[in-house]
C-alpha cells in the first residue's frame, strides 16, 4: 500500500499470551443454516469464559447489522464479508484471544484465504456438519420455508452452493450429538492442543 508504513505495537502478541495463560485462535464454524454453528459458538464461549479464557463471538446475523451491512448473499459479497470477518478476526487473534466466528462461509477459497491470513495453529476449521433435511426440520428463523416459497433467493442449500470442507481440524455432527457433547469435543480438541490448560 502506497505511503503506509505498518506500525508495529509496543506489545506483541506473545506478550498477550503469557499473560493470558493460553493461546489465541480462530474457531471458525462453517455449515448450513441451522446446522448449529451460533448455539456452538455462544456454548464454547461460555465455557471458555468460565475458564477464564479470553474469548469473543463473531456472529453472521450480528456483524451483518453493523460491519457488512451494505453487503447481501450474492458469490461476491459473501466473499467480501468472509473476507473482513478474517481480517477483523485475525486482529483479535493478535489481542491474545481466542475468536469464535459462526458464518456459513460456504466457498471453499473464502475460508482458505482467511487460513492464509494467520499461522498453522491460529486457524480451526470446524465443519458443523448437519445434513439439509434436518437443517429444514429444524428452520429456527423459518427462512427455509421462505427459501423454499421462493420468497428468498440465493439460499444456502437450495439456490446457492454450500462447498463441505475438505479436511477441517474437527467436524461436528449435530444431528448424532447433544448440544453438550459437540462443546465437549470443541473443549478436548483445545486442550490436546495445549492451546488451553485446565486444572484438575
Ligand atoms: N440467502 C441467504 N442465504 C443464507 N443465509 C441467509 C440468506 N438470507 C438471510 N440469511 C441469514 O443470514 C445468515 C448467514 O449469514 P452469513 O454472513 O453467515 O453468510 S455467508 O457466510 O456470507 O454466506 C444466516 O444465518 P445462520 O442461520 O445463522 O447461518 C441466515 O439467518
Ligand atoms: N447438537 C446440537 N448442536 C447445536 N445445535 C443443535 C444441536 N442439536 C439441535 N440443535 C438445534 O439446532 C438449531 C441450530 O440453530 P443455530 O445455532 O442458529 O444454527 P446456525 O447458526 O448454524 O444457523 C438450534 O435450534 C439448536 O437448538
Amino acid at each position: 500500500m502506497a505511503n503506509i508504513v505498518w506500525h508495529h505495537t509496543a506489545i506483541t502478541k506473545e506478550d498477550r499470551r503469557l499473560k493470558n495463560g493460553h493461546h489465541s485462535a480462530v474457531l471458525w464454524f462453517t455449515g448450513l443454516s441451522g446446522s448449529g454453528k451460533s448455539t456452538i459458538a455462544n456454548a464454547v464461549s461460555k465455557k471458555l469464559f468460565e475458564l477464564g479464557v479470553q474469548n469473543y463471538v463473531l456472529d453472521g446475523d450480528n456483524i451483518r447489522h453493523g460491519l457488512n451491512k451494505d453487503l447481501g448473499f450474492s458469490a461476491e459479497d459473501r466473499t467480501e464479508n468472509i473476507r473482513r470477518i478474517g481480517e477483523v478476526a485475525k486482529l483479535f487473534v493478535d489481542s491474545g484471544q481466542f475468536v469464535l466466528t459462526a458464518f456459513i462461509s460456504p466457498f471453499a477459497r473464502d475460508r482458505q484465504l482467511v487460513r492464509q491470513l494467520l499461522a498453522n495453529d491460529e486457524f480451526i476449521e470446524i465443519y458443523v456438519k448437519c445434513p439439509l433435511e434436518e437443517c429444514e426440520k429444524r428452520d429456527p428463523k423459518g427462512l427455509y420455508k421462505k427459501a423454499l416459497n421462493g420468497e428468498i433467493r440465493e439460499f444456502t442449500g437450495i439456490d446457492s452452493p454450500y462447498e463441505e470442507p475438505i479436511s477441517p481440524e474437527l467436524t461436528i455432527e449435530t444431528h448424532h450429538h447433544s448440544l453438550e457433547q459437540c462443546v465437549e469435543q470443541v473443549i478436548a480438541y483445545l486442550q490436546h492442543q495445549q492451546f488451553i490448560h485446565i486444572a484438575h
